[in-house]
């Protein structure tokens, strides 16, 4: 079968953006994993489907499906090139739309300057709703934050768990360029105590309004830049004590920016999105 897509990123987070209104999608697992391969296909860190809402109330639906063919509740790269696409292709006139996620409703906007911002979930924080399985953990008070003790490959790390729709383990790190993300990261994704796997984040703080971060993804590996993770960084920072509301967060693809209000409030995501070309692929 023919299949055209358009190639995108956010912050070097890439993806294959798939109009499922106006094209037939039924792809066997195969086609799908050919699609997602760097070699064998077109290759992205994530797979963004564009389908006709369910509720009354939103604009579109939005299915993510990481590389190794997992769909997922959440992207937050995604759902800004998500509405840089439907603008472009004409699916919509409006510049803020409502898109329904496994995660429930988020809403990106296209702003007149071309820069886009993204009204993410409210943060989920109590540990087994991330879901994180802390039994016969002692916890470490940090501020309004718990820290959680996790060794992987006998290196013994704290982290905080955010969900926000999909899992975040998020640590603190002296130098993110000398952390051990490739040796940790994956021993993360895979800890037990994460039923659903988790993204691992290693977050520098360079200042109370600016981190570095590198996050090792479930589903992805380590992405150049991960949305959902600079959200999940800058609550545990806030939360820790460490950060005040907004925070630049640098990461190796680009700059995202992340504000969020506290306790209660939903986090919003601001930054790049970038087309970079329409292809058809024969699967
Ligand atoms: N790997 C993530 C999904 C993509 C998130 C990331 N690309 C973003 O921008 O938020 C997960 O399995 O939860």
């Amino acid at each position: 079968m023919k299949l055209k897509f358009t190639k995108m990123h956010g912050a070097g987070n890439d993806f294959v953006v798939i109009d499922a209104i106006n094209q037939d999608l039924a792809l066997t697992p195969e086609q799908w994993r050919r699609l997602g391969d760097r070699r064998f296909g077109v290759g992205a860190d994530q797979i963004l489907v564009v389908q006709k809402p369910e509720g009354a109330d939103c604009d579109f639906r939005y299915r993510i499906f990481n590389q190794d063919g997992g769909e997922v509740e959440q992207c937050g790269n995604g759902s800004r090139a998500f509405v840089k696409f439907v603008t472009e292709k004409g699916l919509t006139d409006k510049r803020s739309i409502r898109v329904e996620t496994m995660a429930g409703v988020i809403t990106p906007r296209l702003e007149d300057d071309g820069a886009i911002t993204v009204e993410m979930s409210v943060p989920v924080l109590e540990p087994a709703l991330v879901p994180f399985d802390s039994a016969g953990l002692a916890g470490v008070a940090e501020g309004r934050d718990t820290l959680w003790p996790l060794a992987p490959g006998g290196q013994a790390v704290l982290v905080s768990v955010v969900s926000m729709g999909n899992p975040h383990a998020v640590q603190v790190v002296a130098d993110v360029e000398r952390a051990p993300v490739p040796e940790t990261g994956p021993l993360i994704e895979s800890d037990p105590r994460f039923p659903k796997r988790v993204n691992a984040g290693f977050m520098q703080v360079l200042g109370r309004g600016h981190v570095k971060l590198r996050v090792f993804e479930r589903g992805a590996g380590e992405t150049l830049a991960c949305g959902t993770g600079a959200c999940a960084a800058v609550v545990a920072g806030i939360r820790r004590g460490l950060l005040d509301s907004p925070v630049r967060v640098s990461a190796r693809g680009g700059e995202l920016s992340v504000a969020w209000a506290g306790e209660g409030a939903p986090v919003f995501l601001s930054g790049p999105a970038v087309t970079v070309y329409e292809g058809e692929i024969t699967l």
